[in-house]
């Protein structure tokens, strides 16, 4: 059984009196920077000027450019989107990382394929909650973690793995538990799972079942509540007792399709295309691909994106969610 580091064996103390840089306020960096402060711990955030920047200062923190708070910091946590992360480092980062600080992310990908290198005199570590950033605060405020991971590539001072587990534990995930990994296999894994299955594949599910009950004549109300509605309780079940817990409680009759219709569905074709997706990954194939789609500007993204905004299941459920008053929005 691999092993899971709590609270007890993540102290808090060897970054108590230390500066941490939290780079970038976005998903990550809100979440994390409010739950270190929170967890007594010193935090300042390092931006460029923008809708980013009023909302840290507005939320109570010291704000400055990305080269003055990495001056300032003994830990620089670097949340900025991973596209583009080389650039930056090296423009704003490197010049001020000086031996002894830590040099920190929550995705190892610009470390893995070899777009940010670190000089030798500094820790290079990544923790990585599991989970969307909104909820690393909402979990941490209602008293629990988003379980995460932690990984060590250069060990400098001797007392990176201490320093790991103390700021895992600052962000909350370490109250239900933090696993140890590779650079490589966390930004593999993390890749696979968010295309393939997490983000891909599930969002293409809920579209292809939605598209076949409007196509064959069903109001898309119905579509959008059985396709997309109900897949977050299901998951729900899944998330607090696994696919047993699901079974228990759904009827038999959903049980027969959990059993026979579901490899219908995916079908040998879908796992030996998962296969493929997971070997570019592995090879480069997949950040080549990313890195060069955003040194282009993203013709494809964007143009995906515009599309993706227009389609039905999007508009029917922004009118079907402003009757739910009850939801979070934010
Ligand atoms: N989203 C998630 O839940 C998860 C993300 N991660 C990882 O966390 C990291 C951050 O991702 P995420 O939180 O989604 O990113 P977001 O896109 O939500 O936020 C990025 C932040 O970086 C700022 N920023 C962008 N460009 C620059 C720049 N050139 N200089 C200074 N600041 C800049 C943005 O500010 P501005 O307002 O100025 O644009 C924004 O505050 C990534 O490595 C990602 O893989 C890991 C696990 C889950
Ligand atoms: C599933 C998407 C994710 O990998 C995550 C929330 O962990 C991401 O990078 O946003």
């Amino acid at each position: 059984m691999v092993k899971m580091y709590y609270e007890n064996e993540a102290k808090l103390d060897i970054l108590k009196g230390k500066t941490i840089a939290v780079i970038g306020y976005g998903s990550q960096g809100h979440s994390q920077a409010q739950n270190l402060r929170d967890s007594g711990l010193k935090v300042i955030i390092g931006l460029r000027q923008g809708k980013s920047w009023e909302v840290a200062e507005a939320d109570g923190f010291e704000v400055y450019s990305v080269g003055e708070a990495t001056q300032k910091a003994d830990f620089i946590q670097i949340l900025l989107p991973d596209e583009r992360q080389g650039k930056v480092y090296a423009e704003e980062i490197a010049p001020y990382l000086t031996e002894g600080k830590t040099l920190s992310f929550s995705h190892g990908f610009n470390i893995h394929f070899g777009q940010i290198v670190a000089p030798k005199n500094v820790d290079v570590m990544l923790v990585a909650p599991k989970g969307p950033g909104h909820l690393v605060r909402r979990v941490y405020v209602e008293g629990g973690g988003v379980p995460g991971l932690f990984a060590i590539q250069q060990d400098a001072t001797g007392n990176a793995r201490e320093i790991a587990l103390a700021y895992a534990n600052g962000i909350g995930a370490a109250r239900s538990g933090v696993l140890e990994t590779s650079f490589r296999e966390e930004t593999e894994t993390d890749l696979f799972g968010e295309q393939a299955v997490l983000c891909g594949g599930a969002s293409e599910l809920v579209k292809a079942g939605f598209e076949t009950l409007v196509e064959a004549g069903y109001q898309p109300e119905i579509a959008y509540f059985e396709c997309l509605h109900e897949l977050k309780l299901i998951v729900d079940l899944m998330y607090e007792g696994g696919l047993s817990r699901m079974r228990y409680s759904i009827s038999d009759t959903a049980q027969y399709g959990d059993f026979m219709i579901g490899r219908r569905i995916i079908t040998d074709e879908t796992r030996k295309e998962m296969k493929k997706v997971l070997k570019e990954i592995q090879d480069g194939e997949f950040a080549r691909n990313w890195i060069l789609e955003n040194q282009a500007n993203r013709p494809v993204f964007n143009a995906i994106a515009r599309q993706e905004e227009e389609h039905q299941i999007e508009k029917v459920g922004a009118e079907l969610r402003g009757m739910m008053s009850w939801l979070n929005k934010k």
